[in-house]
């Protein structure tokens, strides 16, 4: 079975406090971005994972999609070896949940493949065990997260349907434990889900990634490149979770413009 796990943007992100497990409490709306991995799950004699694409730092037996295999045989015992092959396209360390996206849809396809009949809530309870950000890619839907980003509620953005978006790279890699490290948890200033309700061009004033005010001061270029998309035209611009993506968003076209950035940059150009 072969499947595409996408990536995700963040639109709003507050981070509204620190716990004593070092984990945070917040409330982001995820949606689908289609910028996708391919993955690949087949019957075989042993399990075994091959990795193409883009390099993923870290040991390939700690790879999110081996991992969630090995969750769901901890429980089947009975389960045959799969072998599983994933070809690395969105960037890492970008805020995308790249990796997130490739361990819900590895149990997706597992439980597909090996007949196990999990519902969503199941796998959506495998998938928390795997990251916070995993869940979201078992229904891969627009939703408003909350708690440790894990408890969602669907939330239909129609205004963005077909929107034109660009989303910028800069090559630069943030982990997302240090970028939590540097908040300071704080009250929202706007209700997420109200500003989200308002037109885009008013997001500008109302929807913040509290992120952006913390990494500001070591990557100055993050707002730099905010800048640009607006210069540009974007109607909302942003940076996605934890950074380093920055992505813009045109609802009025289809393709977005073209920007000179450098060569090194890895640019998605499309339409949610
Ligand atoms: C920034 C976001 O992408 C926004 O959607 C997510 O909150 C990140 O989710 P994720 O990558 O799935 O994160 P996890 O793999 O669960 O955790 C990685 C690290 O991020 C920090 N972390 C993550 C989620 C959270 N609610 N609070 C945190 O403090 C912790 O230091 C943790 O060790
Ligand atoms: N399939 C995978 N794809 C990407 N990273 C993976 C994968 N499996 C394990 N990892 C590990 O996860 C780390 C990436 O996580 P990190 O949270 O920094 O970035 P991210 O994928 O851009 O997602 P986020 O949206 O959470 O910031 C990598 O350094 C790697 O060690």
């Amino acid at each position: 079975m072969l499947v595409f796990p996408n990536a995700k943007l963040n639109l709003g992100l507050h981070i509204t406090e620190r716990r004593p497990n070092g984990f945070h409490t917040l409330e982001t709306v995820m949606l689908p971005l289609p910028w996708c991995d391919a993955l690949e799950v087949l019957p075989a004699a042993e399990t075994t994972l091959t990795l193409t694409g883009r390099p993923i730092p870290g040991d390939p037996a700690t790879n999110l999609c081996r991992r969630a295999y090995e969750l769901l045989q901890a429980d089947f015992p009975a389960v045959p070896p799969v072998h599983l092959h994933l070809h690395k396209v969105v960037p890492i360390g970008a805020g995308l949940g790249g990796g997130s996206a490739d361990a819900a849809f590895a149990l997706r396809a597992l439980n597909t493949v090996l007949q196990l009949q999990l519902t969503d809530e199941q796998l959506e309870a495998y998938a928390r065990r795997l990251g916070s950000d995993c869940a979201f890619f078992i229904r891969n839907e627009p939703a408003l997260a909350l708690g440790r980003g894990d408890e969602l509620q669907p939330l239909p953005l129609p205004q963005l349907r077909g929107a034109a978006c660009k989303v910028i790279y800069p090559n630069l890699h943030i982990s997302t434990a240090e970028a939590y490290a540097g908040v300071t948890p704080k009250a929202p200033a706007h209700e997420l889900r109200a500003a989200l309700a308002g037109p885009v061009e008013s997001w500008r004033e109302t929807v913040v990634n509290d992120f952006e005010g913390s990494l500001a001061p070591k990557y100055p270029l993050l707002g730099e490149l905010k800048a640009q998309l607006y210069a540009a035209g974007a109607a909302y611009a942003s940076l996605s979770g934890s950074g380093s993506a920055v992505f813009g968003l045109w609802p009025e076209l289809t393709q977005p413009p073209t920007m000179a950035l450098p060569a090194e940059y890895l640019v998605w150009d499309g339409q949610l």
